[in-house]
């Protein structure tokens, strides 16, 4: 007997999927729990067919089905089957991670029922003497008589207890039902006041206007403070009055609750986030809501890109330069690209906004297959802040400050405002040496120094996170003389309010600010002028905005000018630009200085005499030159192994697996960051200048690499569009 087949995306690092018999009707799209090898896995339907190359005998059935309907729309399957293909990544993984985690689970898709109280009893003949010793309970039973209310609303206001004495003589009652769907917001859309466009703003709005209803992609390059978040809001205006949602794609640590405030106050339409720091279930009821169109505007970190969308009309990348967009582990992909590729499905436009654009955009902006729009000057009063280097060759140093600088900070925390001091390492000092044998306390499992952190009292691997007590004589030797070396953020906090004990200091870094409600309060305690001098990691470049700010320090970047990545040069400017953008965005004027021992370096020059945008064109003609990114398309093997030799082994068969004379392999080298958790990296570099060729290549080499004996033996993976090369 032959039975309708389903072909299923199990979540398993396998690039293919399974036949199941399928005794139900099943769509396309929709989760189905599945036996595979002895474990029940939730699955989703790819396909039905009639015939399975596989003996149907060895077949098993579905054993039940989960959604009537597709959990993705129909643009959004058609995306993930297609990045599947393009970022090399099994069909399976990369359909469960585009799901909030209970529906990978197997949760239903559609919201459950609310619970809600109301009154039961004829209020117009009520004994209210029998409520005379239970005020509260008085109170409630009123305010229930004017409507019935979600329970969880009421429990936010009364006791349970007082709830269950109501419940419990039978004056109110409890019920299931499905709140009143929202789909309507755009109804009695209304606009809070804004700032009149200067003309560059203008034009860059009308520009936009004009690209709503089809797809196209824009560049908007604006200097930091010139006003782009304004362009954002006034382009998406006309969208939500004519009820089309709108995606706002953010980086990771950028999302704070400043953007979104910004969003919410402007349109009185319901504005979600997303981001790692939500539950599952709040991610949940984010998805179900924008699935249904109850959302008006969804702000979110990478992967909010996946976010099913009932009316979706633009989708705006902020910062789209940032590397968090690019997932690095697992299924790597780009949520930027995906953007673009999800908008032209649609039919929509994409906005990517930046001070300072990637060079992939960039090229693209200019080449003209983007829209470019161009924001020069600042909003408001306020005036590009002025850039310098401060030469610190043999000059003296306190705490990572030259001393001239020290006195410049001085001046301007006298006048009444706040200094920002940027250093790029987190901890006291980055490393710990033996001053009598000079020997470094290292991470056997990365061979990495360890970085000193006092406020834990540890020594940290910045690497594979393992941390050790700090030793108080020297491993090797065994002497009692162990120094710092260098400075950190902990020990700049420090030294600061050292020399300036008037004054309060505030550090900002990954370490002390874990949660989100930590960072909110202490950027409120910058902005209400509660503490005069911030300390800070590149958390502190992204996207804030700081109206006290006029000084900016950067403390120490030399290290960065030396690195051997392609992409270092970019990033670092990228860095400078954004951290030097704080000061001065308001109406009192800015600075920033920059301390190096490389005062001729021509990137410093270049960057600090002609800006980003100058050194962005240069370098691209570099590139150009050299044939990199984006004048090469690029896939990146990397192998890890505790056996170094059998990791180069590994990938130099990979190797062989390509025909040489189509792509260029670049391995396989030992990657910079040599050794972690004590396995031995190695990398393999795939690339050549037209992209169809070397997806055909991977395409044709992947299925004889994972064949490989080795290929079981070794951690491996491939990475599409590499963006870290560590
Ligand atoms: N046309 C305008 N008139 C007056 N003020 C404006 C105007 N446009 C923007 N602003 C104000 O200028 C400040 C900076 O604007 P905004 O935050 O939009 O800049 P941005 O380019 O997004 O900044 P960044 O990229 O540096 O974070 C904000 O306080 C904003 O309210
Ligand atoms: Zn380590």
């Amino acid at each position: 007997m032959s039975h309708l087949i389903a072909e299923i995306a199990v979540p398993v690092p396998m690039r293919r999927s399974f036949d199941y018999i399928v005794e139900q009707s099943v769509v396309e799209g929709a989760r189905v729990w599945v036996t595979f090898g002895r474990r029940k896995v939730v699955g989703i339907v790819l396909a039905t067919k009639s015939h399975s190359d596989v003996d149907e005998a060895r077949l098993k059935p579905i054993d039940a089905v989960i959604d009537t309907h597709s959990v993705f729309d129909t643009d959004l399957f058609t995306l993930l089957r297609w990045a599947s293909q393009y970022y090399q990544h099994p069909i399976g993984e990369v359909l469960h991670s585009a799901l909030p985690v209970r529906l990978r689970d197997g949760e239903s898709a559609e919201a459950p029922p609310l619970e809600y109280l109301r009154h039961c009893v004829d209020l117009t003949d009520f004994d209210w003497q029998k409520l005379k010793r239970a005020p509260r309970q008085k109170v409630l039973l009123e305010w229930l008589a004017t409507g019935q209310r979600p329970a969880s609303e009421v429990r936010q206001s009364f006791s349970q207890s007082c709830i269950d004495g109501l419940l419990k003589h039978q004056f109110i009652e409890q019920f299931e039902a499905y709140p009143e769907s929202q789909q309507h917001w755009w109804q009695g859309l209304s606009v809070a006041d804004k700032p009149t466009p200067n003309l560059e703003q203008s034009l860059a709005i009308t520009a936009l206007v004009a690209m709503h209803n089809q797809f196209g992609i824009a560049l908007l390059e604006g200097i930091t403070g010139s006003g782009k978040t304004e362009v954002y809001l006034q382009s998406i205006e006309p969208l939500l009055t004519a009820g089309q949602q709108v995606l706002i794609l953010v980086p990771e640590i950028g999302l704070t609750p400043q953007t979104v405030a910004r969003f919410a106050n402007r349109f009185n339409v319901p504005v979600e986030m997303l981001h790692s720091g939500m539950t599952d279930k709040e991610r949940l009821s984010v998805w179900r809501r924008s699935n249904e169109g109850e959302v008006g505007i969804v702000i979110g970190t990478r992967s909010a890109i996946f976010t099913p969308f009932k009316r979706l009309g633009m989708i705006v990348v902020d910062e789209e330069h940032d590397n968090s967009f690019k997932q690095q582990e697992g299924f790597r992909y780009h949520a930027r690209d995906l953007a673009a590729i999800r908008a032209r499905q649609l039919n929509i436009p994409v906005l990517l906004g930046s001070a300072t654009p990637s060079l992939e955009t960039l090229h693209n902006a200019i080449s003209g297959k983007y829209r470019h729009l161009v924001l020069q000057a600042r909003a408001g009063n306020a005036n590009v802040a002025s850039q310098h280097l401060l030469d610190i060759r043999d000059q003296p140093i306190l705490f990572g400050i030259a001393s001239g600088m020290v006195e410049r900070m001085r001046a301007h925390l006298t006048q009444g405002n706040q200094v920002m001091v940027f250093l790029n390492r987190r901890g006291y000092a980055p490393s710990l040496q033996c001053h009598h044998c000079g020997a470094v306390e290292s991470c056997q499992r990365c061979d990495r120094p360890y970085t000193l952190h006092r406020f834990s009292n540890r020594l940290h691997c910045h690497h594979c996170g393992d941390q050790q007590f700090v030793p108080h004589s020297c491993g090797s030797c065994h002497a009692h003389n162990m120094i710092t070396q260098g400075v950190g953020t902990e020990q700049l906090e420090q030294g600061l309010s050292e020399l300036f004990p008037e004054y309060t200091v505030m550090r900002i870094d990954s370490d002390n600010m874990r949660s989100k409600v930590r960072l909110h309060q202490t950027l409120e305690d910058i902005n209400s002028g509660k503490c005069q001098i911030l300390v800070g990691t590149q958390i502190l470049a992204k996207g804030h905005h700081f109206p006290r700010v006029t000084l900016v320090v950067i403390v120490d970047v030399d290290g960065a000018l030396f690195s051997a990545d392609f992409r270092a040069a970019e990033n670092l400017s990228q860095l400078i630009t954004q951290v030097a953008g704080r000061a001065g965005r308001a109406e009192h004027p800015g600075e920033m200085w920059l301390q190096t021992h490389q005062p001729g370096h021509p990137l410093l020059q270049d960057l600090l005499l002609n800006g980003y945008g100058h050194f962005a064109r240069l370098t691209l003609d570099e590139r150009k030159a050299a044939g990199l990114p984006p004048f090469s398309c690029q896939a990146l093997l990397r192998c890890e192994a505790h056996d170094q030799e059998q990791a180069y082994e590994f990938l130099r068969q990979a190797r062989d697996c390509f025909a040489s004379s189509q792509v260029e392999l670049l391995g396989p080298i030992p990657a910079p960051l040599e050794k972690r958790q004590g396995r031995f990296r190695m990398q393999l570099l795939v690339q050549s200048p037209q992209r169809a060729v070397l997806q055909k290549q991977l395409f044709t080499a992947l299925p004889s690499i994972e064949s490989l004996s080795l290929a079981n033996r070794v951690r491996w993976s491939v990475d599409v569009d590499p963006q870290d090369f560590s």
